[in-house]
């Protein structure tokens, strides 16, 4: 399977909205801290607006939500996987990334045959605090070569002058919340961001 090099995460569906239109074909919705019934409503919405625009809906961490709601793929991170239906999301067809951190991580997500394995913090996150310091673009290449087939996702600390290095390194997709979240003009930054990765489309 292919990955669009570009991955937008967005932490409500009203960004989703704003962004998608600008010719983003991989979005994640992450939400977080929401009431069960609003992630729900906010998935439902999402769904329906990425299928009228070709947009491939990644959901976050809510796989029982995603089945439910016939979405198609979803992202789980270590501790989603402990609590994961991978036999019923396989059965529905659902696919999924997974995300790693270490080797150890790397084997056990590679064992479950995901879409992807993304790799993080590549760079220094101001997103979350997290047990990992930046993981730098050697260990993109080391990666790359212990996934083999498997699809590459980077994320972290991302920005459009950062693609070059992670895409050489054998970045397959770029993901990003920050960079864009935190832009004056987030419809533009977009923008930059779609150019700046036409040119890795495989
Ligand atoms: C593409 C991508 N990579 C990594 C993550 C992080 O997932 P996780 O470790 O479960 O952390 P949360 O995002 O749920 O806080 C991701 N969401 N997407
Ligand atoms: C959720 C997550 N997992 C690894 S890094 C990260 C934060 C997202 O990256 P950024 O906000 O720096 O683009
Ligand atoms: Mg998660």
């Amino acid at each position: 399977m292919t990955l669009d090099p570009f991955y937008l995460i967005v932490s409500h569906v009203s960004q989703l909205e704003l962004l998608v239109p600008q010719g983003v074909r991989l979005v994640q919705l992450r939400i977080k801290g929401q009431p069960g019934e609003e992630v729900r409503r906010q998935i439902r919405r999402a769904r329906d607006f990425c299928a009228v625009h070709r947009a491939q809906l990644v959901v976050n961490d809510y796989w029982q939500a995603a089945l439910d709601l016939k979405c198609r793929f979803v992202h789980l991170g270590q501790e989603d996987m402990e609590t994961a239906d991978f036999a019923a999301l396989r059965r529905a067809g659902v696919r999924f990334g997974l995300s790693t951190h270490d080797e150890e991580e790397l084997d056990r997500a590679l064992a479950h045959d995901p879409a992807y394995v993304a790799l993080g913090p590549v760079y220094p996150t101001l997103l979350k605090k997290m047990k990992w310091g930046p993981q730098g673009l050697d260990r993109v290449r080391r990666w790359k070569a212990m996934a083999g087939d498997t699809p590459l996702v980077g994320i972290g600390g991302l920005t459009p002058e950062r693609l070059p290095g992670l895409f050489e390194a054998g970045a397959d997709s770029a993901a990003v919340v920050t960079d864009i979240a935190t832009a004056t003009n987030p419809e533009a930054r977009c923008t930059e961001w779609i150019k700046a990765t036409r040119a890795y489309v495989k």
